[in-house]
């Protein structure tokens, strides 16, 4: 085995039942069987399901494998495999090292016992002397900002106090291997940002498996991405933004139109976006750097043209990345037949790659009173034929000043 693979996970697989009775019916046969020596079988019993199905995947030291996945794939299930928590039915899980765990909400902590019994609860259990815990223990605890809380029962933490100490425990003991799960999410904003900033520190020592939803979060620090769907590999590579459009065309919805406001003078008939490629799927699909040239068409029933329209681009997350405001033009609106038609072109749009949701909102161009809105009325995908996850491009220009010296 390669002395860097410090995860390595071979056809590994588990079952579960979806009836509480049965589950415990086949524990006490399988018990059975394996006294007798009886492997188990692959074949499903009734009411069983694969929640892991042949899985193979490595993770070497500096490495982070992103774990993504709907809910129910599969990922907090091969989490608790790694962990020792849950016995796979088939493969094989080699661990290397130390291994420091974020898993589940208060996992591996005593309840009844003070936060500082568990500093040294969950140390000892990693191997730590009482002496190397002792040197710890108070960068644990300033790490986890809960110093005056740090003798108090642990059963009366806030989730966010029990997540910033079993951080603080699972990354302050340099392990090999490092477990999160989705509970880092449970922390405030400010706590997350210190988390990534130790994540960044401890990561050429240790392979880190990081699952999430988010995939802000998964791109900023994962090498690697494993998908599961429904308990199968979906996707593995080191292609992460390739990992991340297959993830986000799973979740992908149809036009929806979400109108949230309208007053009756104006309502949204369709909007086409131009110049897209043909796609075997619903999704237009833009070209990264190319023309971003958009036709809406409205009905309306008034006379009245003082209209301003918004146009707002929004992220698979919902977060507003850009927004086009028509305000006055030289050009004045037009409505025939009660229709008004507008085209917004904006030259070579360098969105990063990734699913967008537009929304319109129209309001009255000197009131300032809102007439019309509808929220994520249009989807499109940005491609881009290079492998890579690129934030939003800004065309700048930089300037070299010769004349000091340096
Ligand atoms: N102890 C158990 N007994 C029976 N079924 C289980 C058990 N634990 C998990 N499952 C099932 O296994 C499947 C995978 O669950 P798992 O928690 O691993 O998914 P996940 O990808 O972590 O989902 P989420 O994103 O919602 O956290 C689900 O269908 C779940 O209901």
């Amino acid at each position: 085995m390669d002395r860097e693979v410090l995860v390595k996970v071979e056809g590994l697989s588990k079952k579960f039942s979806k009836s509480l009775k049965k589950s415990l019916k086949y524990g006490v046969y399988d018990l059975l069987g394996n006294l007798r020596g009886k492997k188990s079988s692959d074949e499903l019993r009734p009411d069983e399901f694969y929640a892991l199905q042949d899985i193979n995947f490595e993770v070497r030291r500096g490495e982070c494998l992103g774990l993504i996945g709907h809910n129910g794939a599969g990922k907090s299930t091969l989490l608790k495999i790694l962990n020792g928590l849950i016995n796979p039915d088939h493969g094989k899980v080699t661990m290397r090292g130390r291994v420091g765990a974020l898993i589940e909400l208060g996992a591996g902590f005593n309840p009844i016992m003070t936060g500082r019994e568990n500093i040294y609860n969950n140390g000892a259990v990693l191997g730590f002397s009482k002496e190397e815990i002792d040197r710890k223990v108070e960068s644990i605890i300033d790490f986890a900002e809960i110093r005056e809380f740090i003798d108090m029962p642990v059963q009366n933490y806030s989730s966010g106090m029990k997540v910033r100490l079993g951080f603080s425990v699972a990354a302050q003991m340099e392990p090999d291997i490092l477990l999160i799960d989705e509970v880092l999410a449970v922390g405030d904003l400010g706590f997350v940002l210190k988390c990534f900033k130790q994540i960044d520190t401890i990561l050429p020592n240790t392979a880190l498996v990081f699952v999430s939803h988010s995939m802000p979060m998964v791109s900023r620090i994962a090498t690697q991405i494993l998908m599961l769907d429904s308990g199968k590999t979906k996707f593995i590579g080191s292609q992460v933004s390739q990992g991340i459009d297959l993830y986000y065309e799973r979740f992908q919805t149809g036009n929806e139109s979400n109108i949230v406001f309208d007053d009756g003078q104006i309502a949204l008939d369709s909007v086409t976006l131009l110049n897209v490629e043909n796609s075997l799927t619903d999704l237009p699909k833009l070209n990264w750097n190319s023309d971003f040239i958009i036709k809406i068409k409205f009905n309306t029933s008034s006379d009245n043209i003082n209209f301003q329209f918004t146009l707002i681009i929004s992220d698979k997350e919902q977060r507003p990345v850009a927004s086009f405001l028509r305000n006055s033009s030289t050009q004045q609106l037009l409505i025939k037949k009660n229709k008004l038609e507008l085209t917004l072109r904006h030259k070579n749009l360098q969105l990063s790659k990734g699913i967008y949701s537009i929304s319109i909102a129209v309001r009255d161009i000197k009131t300032k009173q809102p007439i019309y809105r509808s929220n994520s009325c249009f989807n499109f995908q940005i491609i881009n034929t290079d492998q890579v996850w690129e934030p939003m491009l800004l065309n700048a220009e930089y300037i070299v000043d010769n004349s000091s010296t340096i």
